[in-house]
């Protein structure tokens, strides 16, 4: 057989060529991320029923990167976290965190990855703070656990409580700490062993207002002058004020993203943006908002047209033969699903 040939003047394509093509793919997707989810699929049994909690997510974080993940309740958001963290495997799919392939990790790697790569603040900050530790003790801690000499850590826990603002609460004690004050030292402990990525789960959770945008604007600092990646998981939308990127989640797959970039007025001062966008995933799904569907009564089929620029999406033919559901996607008129390429 001759792979070299050429066909209707096609450049000559090896089987080599090929084959090394077909090998390089699944890296191809995120292949320079810190942080690759792909197609996550976790399915929970429960009493016999089965709750599909991500549904083939997909999620790329870069280093350096400070991103929140948003999503009403049951979303997966705290799946998805899990996952990230070590603590639960996937049904299936691919995730990678730096070199750590998180779906054969063996439980020997598992801890390592989790005392070396990543730190955790959790909601509850019981579970962040040891109650009987002060706060620059919580902070050697982790330190202590990773071998580190004494003096190091002295000096390089009072450095962490002073990028997060608490040095003044060194020697106290979480329950001589404010909410706000105890959630910045839980910073500091996550980032005790410098990983590569701090999470953060509603680390705002039981805060008010004010309190919660002094801990978002603490990890706003941690990502600009440590240079830590970020990953916030909450359930509050407001925190996209925070960050450059948020994600939303919705059943189970990335839905939405909203980037916020700094851009200059004509006058020269500059002022922030915020864009949203929908996530195409990797098989080319969008999901339609709720209110836009609601607002054009789009339920079942819908009509696709190609355009120029863009894409239309129209409410398919409710008074064809067939039901509700029986409208077509425009292929009777314009093959190729409606194309009407100019
Ligand atoms: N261990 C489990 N067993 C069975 N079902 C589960 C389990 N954990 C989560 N689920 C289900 O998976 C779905 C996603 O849950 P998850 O906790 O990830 O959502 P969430 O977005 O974090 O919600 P919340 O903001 O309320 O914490 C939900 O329907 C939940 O009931």
């Amino acid at each position: 057989m001759d792979h070299g040939s050429t066909v209707q003047g096609a450049p000559a394509t090896s089987l080599a060529t090929l084959e090394e093509r077909a090998r390089a793919r699944p890296e191809a997707f995120g292949r320079t991320s810190l942080i690759v989810c792909e197609s996550l699929v976790r399915i929970y049994q429960s009493e016999g029923i089965e709750v599909q909690a991500l549904q083939g997510l997909d999620l790329l974080v870069d280093e350096g990167e400070l991103v929140a993940v948003v999503g009403a309740s049951g979303s997966g958001k705290s799946t998805l976290l899990s996952v990230l963290s070590g603590l639960d495997v996937p049904t299936a799919g691919h995730v990678r965190v730096a070199e750590w392939d998180l779906m054969t990790m063996t439980a020997r790697e598992r801890v390592e990855y989790r005392r070396s790569t990543v730190g955790f603040v959790w909601q509850q900050t019981a579970r962040n703070l040891v109650p009987y530790l002060t706060a620059a003790e919580n902070v050697a801690l982790p330190m202590a656990l990773a071998g580190r000499p004494r003096r190091q850590r002295r000096t390089e826990a009072a450095a962490l409580l002073d990028v997060l603002g608490v040095a003044y609460c060194a020697d106290r004690r979480p329950s001589q700490m404010s909410g706000g004050e105890q959630q910045r030292v839980a910073i500091a402990v996550g980032l005790a062993n410098s990983p590569r990525v701090l999470f953060a789960d509603e680390p705002t959770g039981e805060l008010d207002t004010a309190t919660s945008n002094d801990v978002l604007e603490a990890m706003r600092a941690v990502n600009r002058d440590l240079g830590t990646t970020v990953v916030v998981v909450t359930h509050d939308p407001s925190v996209s004020d925070h960050v450059q990127r948020t994600v939303e989640i919705r059943d189970g797959r990335t839905s939405s993203e909203v980037l916020r970039r700094t851009a200059t007025r004509d006058d020269g001062t500059e002022h922030e943006v915020a864009e949203e966008f929908a996530v195409l995933d990797r098989a080319g799904r969008v999901q339609l908002p709720q209110d836009y569907r609601e607002t054009l009564d789009l339920v079942g089929r819908v009509r696709l047209t190609l355009e120029q620029s863009h894409i239309a999406v129209r409410p398919g033919d409710r008074g064809a033969p067939g039901g509700e559901h029986a409208g077509r996607t425009g292929r009777d008129d314009q093959p190729g699903h409606g194309r009407r390429a100019r």
